[in-house]
């Protein structure tokens, strides 16, 4: 018999990217902090910044550099129209990217809001064995996301395999 796995706290950041938002009306931000908090990990840092990309490379590259920080959880940007540039910011700060992570997040989109997924291009990756997820702002995305993949992958105690427990092993 398997012996039970202790769940492990993570340090998060949380990022919300809007050009409109404030901290007051960041219902994205905010679904996402108080998911992590109800599972049980650590919110390390709060940030909302506007659609530019160096703002966000430098947010998130502080991040990535400290080694207090676990994982990041980016929300907003990731679409087709106006300023929408998360991909073109963060993916080139990726070691390594978490393959499927997008088709998989578009595929479940698609039972509840069809193809309008399409137009998501959130992704998921490893910088520095910092664990980076980049959904869209909607709140209903963001739910999605974290209830059908991230939570899970945050979560020590999921069998067979999940982030939290590779954490270790990343940097070897
Ligand atoms: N921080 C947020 N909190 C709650 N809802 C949000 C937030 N940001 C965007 N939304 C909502 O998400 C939907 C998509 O908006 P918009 O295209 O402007 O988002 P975005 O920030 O560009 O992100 P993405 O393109 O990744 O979805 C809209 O209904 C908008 O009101
Ligand atoms: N689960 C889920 N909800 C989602 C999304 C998604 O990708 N997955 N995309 C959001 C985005 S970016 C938009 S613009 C709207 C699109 O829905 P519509 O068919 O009302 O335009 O759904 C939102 N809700």
């Amino acid at each position: 018999m398997t012996a039970e796995r202790d769940f492990i706290p993570l340090n998060l950041c949380v990022l919300t990217v809007s050009d409109s938002r404030t901290l007051a009306n960041d219902s994205s931000g905010d679904y996402l902090i108080q998911s992590l908090t109800d599972a049980g990990h650590r919110l390390v840092e709060r940030k909302l910044l506007p659609d530019d990309r160096y703002k966000l490379r430098a947010a998130v590259s502080q991040w990535i550099a400290d080694e207090a920080v676990d994982g990041i959880l980016v929300t907003g940007g990731t679409g087709f129209t106006g300023r929408d540039s998360t991909p073109e910011a963060l993916l080139p700060l990726l070691d390594k990217q978490m393959p499927g992570f997008g088709e998989l997040f578009r595929a479940l989109s698609f039972d509840e809001i069809g193809t309008s997924t399409l137009q998501s291009r959130a992704f998921a990756g490893l910088a520095n064995a910092t664990f980076l997820f980049c959904l869209p702002g909607s709140t209903s995305a963001c739910r999605t996301a974290w209830e059908k993949i991230v939570s899970a992958q945050l979560d020590a105690r999921t069998r067979p395999c999940n982030l939290a427990t590779l954490r270790p092993r990343l940097k070897e």
